[in-house]
């Protein structure tokens, strides 16, 4: 996406023109950290509009944009001015931080400490005071903004674990709004989120919403529960479903909804993209660019230490070290979105996997002829539906993930049936698409022995397996998505008093 230019009033930064300003009151708001594109400071001082990382922004960007919503967010770049802008009917609203708000809010409290809290616990979250003031502060912020962009009566949609304190702050703000909640990421275990020593603060700020949306019904019941044992609210006591079957908080007069609602991707554009001639030809160039080697694996991630990149790293290491590959026969490509670069625990994480690429390349490749190719930096959108043309073997293989779209575009992908995913039991999308080859990637074992399967596939087998997860992402798609939780939101603001 372009919005075109924006201006800039920053010291030093070039004027340039302002498309067009906002129309005052959107009836649909989107509220997420990030807007849909980021702001790059070029070295001579001005900027461009880049696509801003991240599944959040895949999902809703299309949606939005086709609801003419406004959305309000932080341009990716501290301390930058910008002006509302207005691209192809989408009204983006830019919220200021500073470069200490950076630290403390984003890189700090959100990923520092809620991103490994709410992953299982996968690296220690850090619980620093100062850190939980700026999340209060920012969030603070971003309902103020909200509050004078929605037109009266307007429906708003907070996303996601940077905002879980706007629900309430809204809502005292602006009582004639309807306000949604939907986490991208997995909501705890209970035991794991009473570690959170502002988890009643975070509750409480929940509740602010009408409905609170969950990827799977696990997250949902989780949610259920701390309603009731740290705020002492009643809940209903039934399972939550997919897409039905919502739960209810009680909170004085009103009912908070809860519901779950596994996200998606706009899956008949991609199969659109992929049967495209531009991306057959460029994947079957990709093979012969990689040596035409008998089999491609294929991994595209954030890089983030939750998507288990290291794991498959250490399968293939050992699978060559064991003979059970043939270096001349394999290759593996891993695509890795830079992500969070100032966050220590990512920078030791890019250490250790640029490593072991270099360490298998070192053992296994040859001159020309690598067996990882490894790219730290985002590539276009066409370029990698490409690659997941090209791909004989999707791997996946997150420690804990809030969905994974990357696995449902590689299924859309394939209108040929041709390629496997590999897909870890501990990603949402294991829950719809039960015909991969699902592991643990705690099992280092497992996931060897699944791997080898998957790359020595009998083509009809592949092809049955295929066929069912398309299936389910061909039906289940992200209009699907959004439709089902705008339109549970709108039905409880109909049985409101
Ligand atoms: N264009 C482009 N998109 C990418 C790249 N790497 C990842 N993505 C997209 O980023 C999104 C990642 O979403 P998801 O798998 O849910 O993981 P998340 O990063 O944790 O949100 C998917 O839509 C990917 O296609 C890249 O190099 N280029
Ligand atoms: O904004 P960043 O800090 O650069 O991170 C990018 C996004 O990562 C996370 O994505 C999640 O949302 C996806 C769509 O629902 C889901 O498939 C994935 O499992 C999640 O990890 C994060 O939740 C977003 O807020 C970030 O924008």
């Amino acid at each position: 996406m372009s919005p075109g230019a924006s201006s800039s009033n920053k010291p030093g930064a070039e004027a340039v023109p302002v498309p067009d300003t906002p129309e005052p009151g959107a009836q649909l708001v989107v509220v997420a950290n990030r807007l849909p594109v980021d702001l790059e400071q070029l070295p001579d001082g001005s900027h461009k509009w880049k696509r801003s990382p991240g599944g959040l922004v895949t999902a809703l960007e299309p949606v939005l944009r086709r609801n003419k919503g406004a959305w309000v967010g932080w341009p990716g770049v501290a301390d930058a001015e910008v002006e509302p802008i207005v691209e192809d009917g989408l009204s983006l609203y830019p919220v200021r931080l500073s470069e200490r708000e950076v630290a403390d809010y984003y890189e700090g409290f959100s990923n520092g400490t809620l991103w490994p809290l709410y992953h299982d616990v996968v690296v220690k979250p850090i619980y620093d005071r100062t850190w939980w003031n700026t999340y209060v502060e920012v969030n603070r912020r971003f309902a103020e903004a909200t509050a004078e962009v929605a037109r009266e009566g307007a429906t708003v949609w907070i996303q996601d674990y940077q905002l879980q304190l706007v629900p309430k702050m809204l809502r005292m703000l602006r009582p004639d709004l309807t306000i949604g909640f939907f986490l991208h990421i997995p909501f705890p275990p209970v035991e794991i989120f009473m570690q959170l020593p502002w988890r009643a603060e975070i509750i409480d700020g929940l509740l602010g919403a009408d409905l609170v949306g969950f990827h799977l019904p696990g997250g949902a019941q989780n949610f259920l529960y701390l309603a009731n044992r740290l705020a002492g609210h009643s809940t209903t006591r039934g399972t939550v479903g997919v897409r039905s079957k919502f739960g209810e908080v009680s909170v004085g007069f009103r009912t908070v909804r809860v519901g779950a609602f596994p996200i998606s991707i706009a899956s008949a554009e991609i199969d659109e993209l992929a049967r495209s001639k531009a991306v057959k030809a460029r994947a079957k160039q990709i093979r012969a660019e990689l040596g035409n080697p008998r089999r491609i694996m294929l991994g595209v991630d954030r890089l983030d230490y939750t998507k288990g990149i290291n794991i498959r790293l250490l399968a293939l290491q050992e699978l060559l070290a064991e003979g059970r590959l043939e270096p001349s026969e394999t290759v593996f490509v891993q695509l890795a979105t830079p992500s969070r670069e100032r966050v220590d625990h990512y920078i030791q994480m890019r250490d250790e996997i640029e490593r072991n690429v270099g360490r298998i390349n070192g053992d296994y490749g040859e001159v020309g002829r690598p067996v990882v190719h490894y790219i730290h930096r985002p590539i276009p959108r066409q370029e990698l539906i490409a690659f997941f043309a090209a791909a004989d073997v999707m791997l996946v293989t997150p420690v804990r993930d809030g969905m994974n779209l990357v696995a449902k575009e590689y299924v859309a992908s394939r209108n040929d049936l041709g390629g496997a995913l590999l897909l870890s039991e501990f990603t949402g999308a294991a829950m719809e698409l039960r015909q991969a080859y699902l592991v643990n990637p705690h099992d280092l074992d497992g996931v060897k022995d699944t791997l080898l399967e998957a790359l020595d596939q009998a083509p009809a087998e592949g092809k049955r397996r295929m066929k069912a997860m398309r299936r389910q992402v061909l039906a289940h798609d992200v209009d699907r998505w959004a439709r089902s939780f705008l339109d549970a939101l709108a039905l409880g603001k109909e049985s409101r008093p």
